[in-house]
């Protein structure tokens, strides 16, 4: 450990941070104090087997920490605003209580109940939804799963009991599908809205129509409730929202719980992962005791220095604690996920290095020190064509903000940024909303699924381009989920059942024709991690030369289940794993998504057929019924041009295809690091292609 990192401090944080310098801003009156009983009263129900003296110490215990919150002097006012107003925006800094303490506000004043219908508050990152829901019920001293409950993908905590319900923004769009006026909530909060995931922004257009209709049901004298709508964040344009929900009543609250001081570097940094390297083992052998939360751009860079951290901690000599990397992201097991939040062993630091689904709403116990490396993966989509990127971007203010809030919320904080003032100053103040950068098929199948018809007048609060929304029409076309009137066909109905992107679901729902469907789930699930292979840097040949045995001379997708089966011989042996460079996480990852799509196609009748591994070109027959637009024909000039918009791409170096010449290919994904790259390659015949798609081939020369 050579370099050290200087910081200087930030002098300019209190300035920057929105809410703060709000001249308008409402300070919020103290709260009036017969609230109180009211609240022992409401909870006083629960628990009656547990020792009640017990439960009345955590109560109080529960309730003074509440009481400290900055958002509990505006309980009053927050409770006021909410009942006399259709909707209200909520800006208070983060950790000051917002999403934990805004729901039991709701309860408390008895605006939800069991005949009124709960509160659903969303979160864009399942680890949120499930520790939020943890801590409130914590909080209220009653079990997950009475009061207070959860709903993520594939785990479901919420009962007939249920009133405040933390769940993904995914989650309640799916919700729609069954309960179309969402009428089992009185109160709809949406979270973090700065973020605007595609998913969130449908919610935008979504609930404020079932705002609309539920209140025109009421006003022709239907027993139907009217919906309040709550919408929450530190860092956003409040206005805007106000302005998007009719006028929507705005509250700022401000304070924070705990300090947190901002340094920048004085240098730019060349090389983000030496930079924070440096810093954590600079904060590790100078700073007191506190774990440290990093934000890194992806999963890659985590492991790597996973890595790094593990062999310079075994450099460390004497009585220095010990050094704990615990990874974080999304692609990670919900059990691996939820690791980060156990205490640290004892005479143990640890270092979580998360991307940045770690970046809002979550507290994560025992974090003192953030070192935020300033960059994310940013989606990216070019509807003209069709191609997708990841790219390296640097972070928003907003996202920076976000990020050092995740210090301070036990205790004074710390936040080291790898980068200059002079860049933080330039950075945009918001991310681009993702559905103005991502392909839009998925969120217009399941629109449609939710009976919206008309997806170019749809109330967006940022539209989408026409042309990319004529493209996910195109494309839902072109795999039968709409017919040519615009309208979900059975088929498309179908397909938004799957958590799945549409030509996926479409693949897994054809591979029953096909008596394929084992094979396809399998293969599904190993594309929907990163890459189940490891390639060390100073590895790279000899990895490749391990992994031939693997090969499949027709391309990438029987490889991978080709690494499958010689996992499954071996029952995922570590040694073998090793040996042949596989990631043995990713596979372990990829296992248990295969476990929840046999359960899905279990619920949907789809038969779990499988080829008995005869007959390879039915499972590639099949893939080609959903990604017949992603297939490129070889060019006499021995390239390959796309045969949706003739782009020339070059296959990715890590396919099994790589460097061979075949009639057609048909690929996963098209991306554009520094060339058009196709990956997820395998060999097809243009003879298949009208087979695969007759709507879609029959009138087109090929
Ligand atoms: N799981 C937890 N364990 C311990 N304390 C927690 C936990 N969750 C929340 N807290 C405490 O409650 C405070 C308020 O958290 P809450 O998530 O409600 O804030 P917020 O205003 O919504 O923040 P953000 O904008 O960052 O989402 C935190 O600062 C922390 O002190």
């Amino acid at each position: 450990m050579k370099r050290v990192v200087d910081f200087q401090e930030d002098d300019t944080a209190a300035q920057d941070l929105k809410f703060s310098d709000l001249a308008e801003a409402t300070k919020i009156k103290e709260r009036s104090s017969n609230k109180k009983q009211k609240f022992n009263k409401n909870n006083s129900n629960n628990n009656n087997k547990v020792d009640r003296a017990q439960i009345k110490a955590k109560r109080k215990e529960m309730l003074d920490f509440r009481k400290k919150l900055p958002i509990y002097s505006g309980r009053d006012a927050i409770i006021k605003a909410i009942q006399d107003n259709p909707a209200v925006i909520v800006m208070g800094e983060t950790g000051s209580g917002k999403t934990t303490q805004i729901p039991q506000f709701i309860k408390e004043a008895g605006i939800i109940s069991d005949t009124l219908g709960g509160v659903a508050i969303t979160q864009p990152r399942r680890v949120a939804a499930v520790n939020l829901a943890k801590r409130v019920a914590e909080e209220t001293v009653t079990k997950l799963g009475g009061q207070v409950g959860y709903t993520v993908r594939f785990d479901d905590t919420s009962s007939p009991h249920t009133i405040i319900k933390y769940l993904t923004d995914g989650m309640l769009l799916r919700e729609v599908l069954s309960d179309e006026l969402l009428l089992r909530y009185k109160v709809i909060v949406l979270d973090e809205a700065h973020e605007r995931t595609l998913r969130t922004d449908m919610l935008f257009g979504m609930v404020k129509n079932i705002q609309r209709i539920r209140h025109e049901k009421a006003k022709n004298g239907e027993n139907v409730e009217e919906l309040k709508i709550v919408v929450m964040s530190a860092t956003l344009d409040a206005e805007k929202f106000s302005e998007f929900f009719d006028g929507a009543k705005i509250l700022y609250v401000s304070g924070r719980l705990h300090p947190v001081d901002t340094f920048f570097t004085q240098e730019p940094q060349a090389d983000y992962l030496d930079a924070t390297l440096v810093s954590i083992f600079q904060i590790h052998t100078k700073n007191p005791h506190g774990d440290i939360l990093v934000f890194l751009p992806g999963q890659e860079a985590i492991e790597t220095l996973t890595g790094l951290v593990n062999d310079y901690a075994k450099q460390l000599r004497g009585k220095q604690q010990r050094l704990l990397p615990c990874p974080l992201f999304a692609a990670l097991p919900p059990s691996q996920q939820q690791r980060v939040f156990d205490p640290a062993p004892a005479n143990t630091r640890k270092v979580i290095l998360a991307t940045n689904i770690a970046e809002t709403s979550i507290t994560i116990p025992g974090i003192k020190y953030v070192i935020d490396c300033g960059l994310a993966k940013m989606r990216g989509f070019n509807p003209k064509i069709g191609v997708e990127s990841l790219l390296l971007h640097p972070i928003s203010k907003s996202s920076a903000w976000q990020r050092t809030g995740r210090a301070g919320r036990e205790r004074a904080g710390v936040c080291y940024r790898l980068y200059t003032e002079d860049t933080f100053r330039e950075l945009e103040d918001d991310t681009v909303p993702e559905i103005r950068r991502c392909n839009l098929a998925a969120a217009v199948l399941s629109l449609k699924a939710s009976g919206i018809e008309n997806i170019l007048e749809f109330d967006y609060m940022d539209r989408p381009s026409r042309i990319s929304l004529v493209r996910a029409l195109e494309e839902l076309y072109a795999l039968g989920a709409i017919d040519d009137t615009g309208t979900l066909s059975p088929l498309g109905r179908k397909m938004s059942e799957f958590p799945l992107d549409p030509a996926f679901s479409k693949v897994l729902i054809t591979s029953a024709e096909y008596g394929c469907t084992m094979e396809v789930i399998a293969i599904v699930s190993l594309l929907s991690v990163d890459t189940i292979f490891f390639t060390p840097s100073d590895k790279r040949e000899q990895a490749a030369e391990v992994r031939k045995k693997f090969l499949h001379p027709d391309g990438d997708h029987l490889t991978l289940l080709n690494v499958l089966k010689g996992y499954w011989e071996v029952k995922g042996d570590v040694e073998w794993c090793k040996e042949n460079f596989i990631n043995i996480r990713n596979v372990k990852i990829a296992l248990e998504v295969r476990e929840q799509l046999v359960r899905f196609c279990e619920r949907l009748e789809i038969p779990p057929q499988a080829t008995c591994g005869t007959e390879t070109e039915s499972v590639l027959k099949c893939f080609l019924t959903g990604f017949f637009q992603n297939t490129a024909l070889l060019q006499p000039d021995g390239s390959y041009k796309t045969v949706v918009g003739n782009q020339t791409v070059k296959i990715h170096p890590g396919s099994a295809m790589f460097g061979k010449r075949v009639e057609g290919i048909m690929y996963n994904e098209l991306v554009f690091t520094t060339k058009h790259y196709v990956r997820g390659v395998s060999a097809i015949q243009s003879a298949w292609l009208p087979l695969a798609a007759p709507k879609y081939f029959n009138n087109k020369a090929l």
